[in-house]
């Protein structure tokens, strides 16, 4: 794996190994050993998919203390863009965010530390995300922030989006627990 960039302090986003050849592809997106290597440890203890329609919002989305958690994360089908948000009140970049695309076409694997709020916009029909975490589903720990709270420019304004993901709090009014 190889390391395509850091957005924020301790996001780290991987070209894992890809093989092309006639038939098609092989993409190893998760390797013990090779993410140890970009200081990266974790078990897996979920794994889970969603697939969105074009213009489809989902988030921003974290599991609070103690059930927060790490994600690793790609997109096997389609096109993204990916949003984290950073909640840790001790970090420079506290209150920032950062985008980039994930795609089928990219193979991207994203590593979200804990403390940061994630959610993506799809760019085209039928884009599926795939998500690997170190902390089984806590429903009442499940959170979410107001998509358009926290000074991201998206490039929609009219996205699908859930009632739960319209009634998160906004950012400015909500004390992180990070
Ligand atoms: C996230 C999650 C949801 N659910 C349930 C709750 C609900 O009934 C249904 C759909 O949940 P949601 O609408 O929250 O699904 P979704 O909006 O796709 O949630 C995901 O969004 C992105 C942005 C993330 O970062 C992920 O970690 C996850 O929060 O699935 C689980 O059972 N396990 C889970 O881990």
């Amino acid at each position: 794996m190889t390391l395509i960039d850091e957005p924020l302090p301790g996001v780290k986003i991987l070209r894992p190994f890809v093989f092309e050849d006639a038939r098609g592809n092989f993409v190893k997106p998760f390797h013990e050993d090779q993410l140890a290597a970009h200081g990266i440890s974790m078990i897996v203890r979920e794994e889970f998919f969603s697939t969105s329609a074009k213009d489809v919002l989902r988030g921003m989305h974290f599991q609070i203390p103690p059930h927060d958690h790490q994600k690793l994360i790609y997109c096997l089908s389609g096109r993204v863009l990916d949003v984290l948000l950073d909640l840790r009140k001790e970090s420079p970049t506290y209150g920032k965010a950062a985008s980039f695309e994930l795609s089928a076409a990219n193979h991207h694997v994203v590593h979200v530390p804990r403390g940061f709020a994630h959610g993506f916009l799809s760019l085209e029909d039928g884009s599926c995300m795939v998500y690997k975490t170190d902390a089984v589903h806590a429903a009442d720990a499940d959170k979410g922030l107001l998509w358009n709270s926290f000074g991201f420019e998206w490039p929609i304004t009219d996205a699908i989006i859930s009632g739960r993901d319209l009634a998160h709090p906004e950012f400015g009014s909500y004390a992180s627990p990070f």
